[in-house]
């Protein structure tokens, strides 16, 4: 089948000599606000309960045409549709993509291989249901009679940064009685951190891994089932450890009974697991009614994106507007500046979603996309990212787009800070995009009297450049429902970008190679022989570690 790489398509030419005519004419954003005084009204939706403001970008109502041609050139529509009805678009893997179906209200199926999963997807939710009710209500308790006062979730990637995320995000939702703890990373320091605090005899520990061989969480799982069997014995342990895997074997192999084990499927994938039973220790945190509320939220944004037209679908909006910076502006990065601390791990959780979705340069084809793909995901909360890298943002050499994300209403009572905190979020979009000339500086410094050697000697350090992009989402309120929703938002965009990159979002073979490495090479440190076929540099890395336990 013959293939024209992306750049030599015709949208794609398109865009490109629009971005040249741009530059060429020095158009800039605060120009383009000059130019039209509706222009946030024009580059502005809502949808689903997020609002989301694009209008500070470098892009006309031209920009807007051409990307949504591009869009239809990708045949975003089609693939999007390919997702929702069940096809195996992950091709390298044979699986369905069918995160979406996890959130759907029951009595709507759908079908794979002759399986309606809409009654197996609400039989899962049935089962968490009762087993969180059971536990708030102290009806499940630990072996010796305690009720449950702490969860600790034991997973990494998606099978903890969702979940996490979530309980973090919600906690003015969550249910009193319940501390949720999250070990992921198999260094010890983690997991010991996490036992130091509780008790074994009201803790609960959820093992999360869909495969249940991930290496990291298998050791943390059999070493706080050793540390509770310290304490209680082997016939205890069905009170305090639950699955959630679809990998049913080694689920009993460990120890843990069939009905103690919460199953999903392979057309979940990991960064995409949170509506299923990964979610668990959301629905025990917040209880089952919010996390009912998260999937409602991401489902109604689910129906946006399949009935919108492109020029009013926000996920696909979102997305074009990612293309256009990475691969037209040349932008290398995407900062994420969530204004809600409740969201401070928004942008870790967006790492994996993103960057191991659409890390990968190799198309449909087998061949290399030539254009640039995913970009690097990274950010803190605000205020916080000011004092420390939006000095970065405003001045440096890289252009880098920002997400701005805040909530209208705050979760508590404090509205001073509310109101500092929104005006901080708006004056740094507004502050990326304006600049400040050399005129507008040395004016300032005039006025405060300065001398004209100091002003010389300052004026090219205070220049901001300024036609940075950004986008600003808001939401009414962090509440279950929106938070779904964003969520979702972001699944879509993320999807959307790889069906116009032609990759498959929906793989994720780039983190195989160390895993295997990593085997061979905890082989030789627990041997104490060392791999001749190892470089130099690992040889002497072994080295340090043997000299060190001596
Ligand atoms: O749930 P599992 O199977 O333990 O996998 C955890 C994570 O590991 C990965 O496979 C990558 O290592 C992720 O995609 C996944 O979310």
């Amino acid at each position: 089948m013959s293939f024209t790489p992306l750049s030599d398509t015709p949208a794609y030419k398109q865009l490109q000599l629009h971005q040249q005519q741009m530059h060429q004419q020095g158009l800039e954003i605060s120009h383009l606000f000059d130019q039209q005084s509706d222009r946030f009204t024009q580059f502005s939706l809502s949808a689903a309960g997020v609002f989301l403001d694009y209008s500070k970008n470098r892009i006309t109502e031209t920009t807007k045409e051409l990307l949504c041609d591009f869009a239809r050139q990708q045949q975003v529509e089609l693939q999007r549709d390919a997702m929702f009805s069940g096809e195996k678009i992950n091709f390298t893997e044979q699986r369905a993509v069918l995160h979406t179906a996890l959130r759907a209200p029951s009595n709507t199926p759908q079908r794979i291989d002759g399986i309606d999963i809409n009654a197996e997807v609400h039989m899962v939710l049935a089962q968490m249901q009762a087993f969180v009710e059971k536990v708030h209500s102290g009806v499940w308790r630990g072996a010796s009679g305690l009720v449950i006062t702490d969860v600790v979730n034991i997973g990494i990637g998606g099978s903890d940064l969702g979940p996490k995320m979530v309980c973090q995000a919600l906690r003015s939702f969550a249910h009193q009685g319940i501390q949720s703890h999250f070990v992921s990373n198999l260094d010890g320091h983690a997991l010991d951190a996490v036992l130091s605090q509780v008790n074994p005899a009201s803790t609960l520990f959820i093992i999360s891994s869909k495969t249940f061989t991930t290496a990291d969480t298998m050791l943390n799982a059999h070493s706080a089932r050793a540390w509770f069997l310290q304490h209680f014995s082997a016939a205890d342990l069905s009170r305090h450890f639950v699955a959630v895997s679809s990998n049913q074997p080694a689920v009993q192999a460990f120890g843990i009974a069939p009905e103690n084990r919460f199953g999903f499927w392979d057309w979940v994938g990991g960064r995409y697991s949170l509506w299923s039973a990964i979610g668990l220790p959301i629905a025990l945190s917040l209880g089952f009614a919010h996390f009912r509320a998260l999937l409602d939220g991401a489902h109604a944004m689910d129906v946006h994106f399949q009935q919108a037209p492109i020029e009013q679908n926000m996920p696909i909006l979102l997305a074009m507007l990612g293309i256009w910076n990475r691969d037209l502006l040349g932008c290398g990065s995407l900062s994420i500046a969530a204004y809600h601390h409740d969201l401070r791990a928004f942008p870790n959780y967006l790492q994996q979603l993103d960057m191991e979705s659409n890390g990968k340069r190799i198309n449909h084809h087998g061949q290399t996309v030539d254009v640039a793909t995913g970009p690097i995901i990274w950010g803190d909360v605000g205020t916080n990212g000011q004092h420390a890298y939006f000095q970065h943002l405003h001045q440096s050499s890289d252009i880098t787009p920002v997400d701005f994300i805040a909530a209208l209403r705050p979760q508590h009572h404090l509205a001073e800070h509310q109101l500092m905190l929104l005006a901080n979020c708006f004056a740094q979009s507004q502050a990326l995009m304006r600049g400040k000339t050399a005129q507008q500086v040395t004016t300032e410094m005039q006025t405060q009297g300065m001398s004209d050697e100091q002003i010389s000697l300052l004026l090219p350090h205070r220049i901001f450049a300024g036609n940075r992009p950004s986008n600003t989402i808001l939401l009414d309120e962090l509440s279950p429902m929106r938070l779904g929703a964003l969520i979702a938002l972001y699944e879509h965009k993320v999807a959307v970008q790889g069906f116009f990159w032609g990759i498959n979002s929906f793989d994720q073979w780039g983190v195989e190679l160390g895993k295997v490495l990593a085997k061979a090479i905890e082989g030789d440190l627990h041997s104490g022989t060392t791999a001749t076929s190892h470089d130099s540099s690992t040889a002497g890395l072994i080295a340090k570690v043997r000299a060190a336990g001596k």
